[in-house]
């Protein structure tokens, strides 16, 4: 018999649990007036497989305790009804959905989910769980919810319970763990403090993302985003990305610095980062008109034609300075911006994405769109709020997470597929941008069919056509407090089907003219 440990319920402070040893929060309970949680370790080796905690040790691993205030406890409530059938604790209770594209993926995958491994163990029927009884030979509930802070050791995938009152050994599988006393106990404990510390948590992570402040509110429910998220400056590439190589990217070499009002580059002719920008047709002399027809009929080097800058420089429209000029806000040319290797210096008026978000947002809770974002100052027509960022992976691997997910879930894949079609690129080449798991604010950026917001590609490197930005500017001057929005539909590469297909998801976007459906 192995020897006995029992987890005291007030729990010594130090004793902290590290999040990488914990394979799931499994159940609560309110010990005196303290909440606590029951971890289920990560190696059924260990001894003891499961124990209780106060929040105090769980501070290190507060995502596992949100996973189960976001999941196990409805699963919980649902599976205290003692007169039903119980799930076990690891079943994926996911709804089955159909399958649907990704807000900003263009391509339908075929619906597919991936067993987990770990439900090989089957789950035991109730009556192999033996109730421990008190020494006078009762067994109340309250009582046979506390037999199980002595939980000791695992062997053959059962649990061995030592009773501090009874001295016989109960044994429960461990996929019977949290067992119907358990849950009902769990049923009616709160969990204000858990949420609150969750929330703390997310807040913490919030101060630590460089730029303006980003607010957290949520005033529909106790719930808070995902702690596993990674707020990230910049793209991390996954395995077989690969950015154009460094040398590539050359800037333009006639700019300078102060080529008259110390604004970096001035003229469009001579830029270099500005040879695919759209050409000025109004500055057009009539032999550049002739050529520029030319061109446009053959293809070629538009170089040494006036362009359009993107943004509006400092002193031309004091109100709009920084802003997208009207031609590329109402256009969907990609914006070519100057780098690190340019000669225009660092303050040019071609560099702004490139410095990252200067708008200070909310990260707030809709009704029933899940979290949204919105801006806490005004925005003026063409401002810039924030680039999409997270990882960058292979079509492959995009497909492989998208077929894996639940149908159910949020999605955050994002295609870089701006320039498939003018670099004849096949679908196996294009990257996509997952910001799922690590990303920025703007991955709360909700679809609306009647948007505030639109999505450009910022290029700093000509030549590179698969890794490029997304950056999110203002269409329109939006009031504080407002919730930004996008369309998830690149409206280029619609095809102005109206009927809903395999895949689309019902658009709760509210706009007058919503189109029913969100694209997927
Ligand atoms: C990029 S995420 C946006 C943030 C998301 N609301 C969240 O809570 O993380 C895209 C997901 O938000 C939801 N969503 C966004 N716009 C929506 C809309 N207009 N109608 C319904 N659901 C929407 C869908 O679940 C979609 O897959």
């Amino acid at each position: 018999m192995p020897s006995m440990v029992v987890i005291p319920s007030a729990a010594r402070p130090t004793r902290l649990v590290p999040a990488d040893k914990v394979h799931s929060v499994l159940c609560h309970r309110i010990d005196g007036k303290e909440e606590q949680y029951l971890v289920r370790w990560n190696s059924s080796l260990q001894t003891p497989p499961l124990s209780w905690h106060n929040l105090s040790e769980l501070g290190g691993c507060l995502e596992y305790v949100q996973d189960y205030l976001d999941k196990g406890k409805a699963r919980i409530a649902a599976s205290a009804q003692p007169s039903k059938k119980r799930k076990s604790p690891d079943t994926d209770s996911d709804i089955e959905r159909p399958a649907r594209l990704s807000p900003f993926r263009t391509h339908l995958y075929p619906p597919s989910r991936t067993p987990s491994t770990d439900r090989s163990i089957s789950s035991p029927t109730l009556s192999s769980i033996s109730h421990n009884q008190h020494p006078n030979g009762t067994a109340s509930a309250a009582d046979t919810v506390n037999v199980y802070n002595g939980v000791l050791d695992v062997k053959d995938g059962t649990i061995i319970v030592h009773s501090s009152y009874a001295p016989h050994v109960a044994k429960i599988g461990i996929r019977s763990v949290p067992t119907p006393e358990m849950a009902i106990a769990a049923r009616d404990a709160p969990t204000y403090m858990a949420e609150i510390m969750v929330r703390a948590a997310y807040m913490r992570k919030l101060e630590n993302v460089p730029g303006k402040k980003i607010h957290l509110t949520n005033t529909i429910d106790a719930t808070s985003p995902s702690l596993k998220f990674r707020f990230i400056a910049d793209y991390v590439l996954g395995e077989g990305v690969y950015r154009a190589a460094k040398d590539t990217q050359v800037g333009c070499q006639q700019c300078a610095s102060n080529m008259g009002q110390s604004i970096g580059c001035e003229y469009t002719r001579k830029c270099d980062c500005l040879e695919f920008a759209a050409v000025d047709e109004s500055r057009l002399d009539e032999n550049q008109k002739r050529l520029f027809a030319q061109l446009k009929k053959t293809g070629g080097s538009t170089l040494g034609l006036p362009k359009k800058f993107p943004y509006y420089a400092e002193g031309v429209k004091v109100q709009k300075a920084g802003c997208l000029v009207s031609f590329y806000l109402n256009s969907r040319r990609p914006i070519y911006e100057c780098n690190d290797n340019c000669r225009c210096g660092p303050y040019c008026r071609n560099k702004l994405v490139q410095f990252g978000r200067t708008v200070e947002l909310e990260i707030f809770k809709t009704k029933h769109r899940g979290w949204g974002l919105r801006c806490k100052q005004d925005l003026k027509a063409g401002q810039f709020i924030d680039t999409y960022r997270g990882e960058i992976l292979t079509d492959a691997e995009a497909t492989r997470r998208e077929e894996t997910s639940s149908k159910a879930k949020a999605s955050y894949l994002y295609e870089l597929d701006k320039f498939k079609v003018s670099e004849g690129l096949r679908d196996e080449d294009i990257y996509v941008v997952d910001g799922e798991f690590m990303g920025g604010p703007t991955k709360f950026i909700n679809h609306s069919c009647e948007p505030n917001c639109r999505q450009y590609t910022v290029s700093y490197n000509k030549y590179d056509c698969r890794v490029y930005d997304i950056a999110f500017f203002a269409r329109r001057n939006i009031p504080k407090g407002g919730e930004l929005t996008f369309d998830y539909l690149d409206k280029d590469e619609e095809d102005g089907e109206e009927d809903p297909g395999e895949g689309s998801v019902p658009c709760l976007c509210g706009a007058a003219k919503c189109r029913k459906w969100m694209w997927m």
